[in-house]
């Protein structure tokens, strides 16, 4: 029996037949998923490749062109749920061209059409193919009446209170236009809107949209309007329906009649004329495509005269003037060949798929990441199933791949009819491939769910945790060491010899004295020379003392980033009374303990994760020999000592109505107050607005002074 593989010149006429039967159904089944339900189940590319394997036999078996063959089909048949709308004029589709050949065939097609010779110049228009849902929008009068889908190009969907919705659709026109006018064109949502309606949905731990084009068609049909108002979609004019008097001539006119009624068009329209022009600007909006905030998948050629349109007509479902010259699929096929794990500075195992090469839009792609074991397994973030029916992954799996701008490359999807025999499920490491320690995933104490990320526990012992904690120790918000990046640690860390070897951080600061007494020397070295290590040495010794919070970030104490970092600094003061306060903390109890979590901005688990960091042996170690090289500066003291409030521990609660939180913050701190987020023992005042409840109870039982905010302003007044 042939399959989609036979080539067609050898089909048999009954085997071209038994396709054809499959491929209408199977195609008007994907078009119902797709323009139905808003929700595809195969790419586009596959399902473009089964439309034109069925051209194919089409064109070689005339005869056995089937009544209902998708050549000659639209969309498909518009939802019951919505009121139906009689097209005026048919809304089509286009015909597609996929290589440059495609494209000079099409212009000679029009030639030969017009009977014109190839010096009679034709002129054409060239604009994006956006990645929306089409829609026709009547306005008689001047007033939009109704607006519809494509449907199945004959009847749409009447989405009318929907598209009223929409701002960037007028709902009048100005005066002076034509009593009916339809305008046409894409309704879709901005990539910049889609993400971060993903990141809300994924916030309230709702299940993700997959793409723009389909979140905005889903949005779009929507039997409550205020949903489609929510969504915030967008639109841009291309062409027309009846018009009951046409404002220009041609379709380039058009478009500017179109943007002068107020509706937003492509500015990256263009009229050209000869076939080398319109090629050339394929390119250049495939360049800009990665940067657009909106999707697009290829250019549309049209010829720009209008009579010339009418002349050239109409085949069954698609204009004779006009083709979608389509980008290469940024999705394609390969194989997953083995999956390696890195590990990062905090221990994090990160797995990436080896992949047999491919071309995806234009970029050979070799790997993808798989993020966690959960990813893997088809687990997303919030446990729900990701990829069709949770597919895992696994070595040797054939595997969809998707590259979508500079985004690092997607597993899509997982081809379950190619999976090889005896396959078995992925086994993520139960110990750090570097070292060997063991790794982990931790419990999350609020969810109970197991954290996503799979970590080694190996800490210093562990040579990649030890190179990526030295990167970060030098990097810009770090020490900032100049002529020590990421590519010299590298060269230092593997370094063999003793008088270069840098392991730990405190060996920066040693490098010099142990070169001084060694004969390997680092001048002599490829890369390096008498100038730059000279420069070197200079710009490390410039770092012997340091700003605290830089001096805490660059210990590298997980959760602690540079805003933690600066907390800290300026709550302790001093590296030693810091140190104390985390050793002092250890029992997570006690009144370090509190006094570390009440530090605004301090949360719980940024606080365990430095009692942990500083209960580790070899941690002290570390920073204790590194504190014989350098000295962390006592945080600048910012106390204005003649304010009333210098050295107080405050507290703001309940709602202020004179000032923000931000701002009643800075105040008291720029009066050298401390801002504490919790009330204890050490507090010296609390400034209480409306609502505020336990902390005012806790005020109490510590006999802690307790302001309203007239009595703040009258407090620091003067000062
Ligand atoms: N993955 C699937 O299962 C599946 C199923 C059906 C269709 N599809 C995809 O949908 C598309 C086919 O649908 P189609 O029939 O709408 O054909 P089409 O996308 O090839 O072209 C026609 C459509 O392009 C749109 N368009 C965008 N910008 C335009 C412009 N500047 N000028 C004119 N038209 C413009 C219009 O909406 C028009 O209806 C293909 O990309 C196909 O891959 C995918
Ligand atoms: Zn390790």
């Amino acid at each position: 029996m042939a399959n989609a593989k036979t080539p067609v010149e050898i089909l048999t006429e009954e085997e071209a037949a038994a396709e054809l039967a499959f491929l209408a159904a199977e195609i008007a089944r994907n078009d119902e998923l797709y323009h139905g339900q808003d929700a595809p189940e195969i790419s586009d590319a596959d399902y473009d490749a089964l439309k034109r394997r069925n051209e194919e036999i089409e064109a070689r078996f005339p005869a056995l062109v089937r009544d209902d063959s998708p050549s000659r089909r639209v969309g498909s048949a518009p939802l019951p749920t919505f009121a139906p709308i009689t097209h005026s004029r048919p809304m089509l589709s286009l015909d597609n061209t996929f290589s440059d050949e495609d494209v000079r065939d099409f212009v000679a097609s029009v030639y030969r059409f017009l009977g014109r010779l190839p010096d009679d110049s034709i002129a054409f228009t060239a604009e994006p193919k956006i990645d929306g849902l089409s829609m026709s929008i009547r306005y008689e009068n001047g007033r939009l009446v109704s607006a519809a889908t494509r449907g199945d190009g004959t009847t749409g969907e009447n989405v009318t209170a929907n598209v009223l919705t929409i701002d960037e659709i007028p709902s009048r026109l100005p005066a002076g236009a034509p009593a009916v006018v339809e305008v046409r064109g894409e309704v879709y949502m901005a990539k910049s809107d889609f993400l971060a309606l993903n990141e809300k949905m994924a916030a309230e731990g709702k299940q993700t949209y997959v793409n723009p084009r389909n979140t905005a068609a889903g949005s779009l049909r929507q039997l409550d309007a205020s949903v489609t108002a929510s969504r915030k979609l967008r639109f841009f004019a291309y062409a027309w329906g009846e018009m009951s008097e046409m404002p220009a001539d041609t379709q380039f006119g058009m478009i500017g009649v179109l943007k002068g009624w107020g509706f937003p068009v492509n500015p990256m329209t263009q009229r050209l004329s000869r076939v080398e022009e319109i090629i050339a600007h394929y390119r250049e909006i495939g360049l800009a495509r990665p940067d657009l905030d909106y999707d697009i998948d290829g250019v549309v050629y049209k010829v720009d005269e209008l009579a010339l349109q009418e002349r050239l007509g109409f085949r069954s479902r698609s204009p004779r003037w006009a083709t979608a010259h389509k980008f290469p699929a940024e999705q394609a096929f390969t194989t997953v060949e083995k999956i390696d794990i890195q590990v990062g500075r905090t221990g994090a195992l990160t797995p990436v798929a080896r992949l047999t090469p491919v071309t995806v839009g234009g970029v050979v792609v070799t790997n993808a990441t798989l993020h966690n074991a959960d990813y893997i397994e088809g687990i997303g973030n919030s446990g729900e199933r990701i990829r069709e029916e949770g597919h895992d992954i696994r070595i040797g799996d054939t595997v969809i791949v998707q590259r979508a701008g500079d985004v690092i490359p997607q597993v899509l999807d997982v081809v379950m009819e190619k999976r090889p025999a005896g396959s078995v499920s992925y086994e993520f490491p139960k110990t750090c491939p570097v070292c060997e320690s063991h790794a982990v995933r931790e419990r999350n104490e609020k969810t109970g769910r197991l954290d996503s990320v799979t970590r080694c526990t190996g800490g210093f012992v562990c040579r990649a945790q030890a190179v990526e904690h030295l990167k970060h120790f030098v990097s810009r918000n770090a020490f900032d060491i100049e002529g020590l990046g990421s590519k010299q640690i590298d060269f230092f860390f593997e370094a063999e010899d003793a008088s270069l070897a840098i392991r730990t951080a405190p060996d920066i600061f040693t490098l010099e004295k142990r070169q001084a007494a060694s004969l390997t020397r680092l001048e002599n070295i490829d890369g390096f020379g008498k100038v730059s290590v000279r420069k070197l040495y200079d710009a490390i010794d410039a770092r012997r003392s340091i700003a605290l919070n830089r001096f805490i970030y660059a210990l590298g104490i997980r959760h602690v980033g540079e805003t933690n970092a600066k907390l800290l600094a300026r709550a302790y003061g001093t590296y030693a009374a810091f140190e104390e306060a985390m050793k002092a903390s250890a029992p997570l109890s006690g009144e370090a303990w509190s006094e570390l979590n009440s530090i605004d901005g301090i949360g719980e688990v940024v606080a365990r994760a430095m009692v942990e960091f500083y209960k580790e042996p070899r941690n002290l170690d570390v920073i204790g020999r590194l504190l014989e090289e350098v000295t962390p500066q006592a945080a600048e003291a910012i106390v204005a000592s003649s304010s009333p409030v210098a050295g107080k521990t405050v507290v703001f609660t309940g709602s202020l109505e004179k000032m923000t939180r931000d701002e009643a913050k800075a105040m008291a701190e720029r009066l050298g107050a401390k801002v504490a987020g919790s009330v204890s023992k050490k507090t010296d005042l609390v400034v209480a607005g409306p609502g505020a409840g336990s902390k005012l109870d806790k005020a109490r039982e510590f006999s802690v002074e307790v302001i309203d905010e007239d009595g703040w302003f009258e407090l620091i007044k003067g000062s």
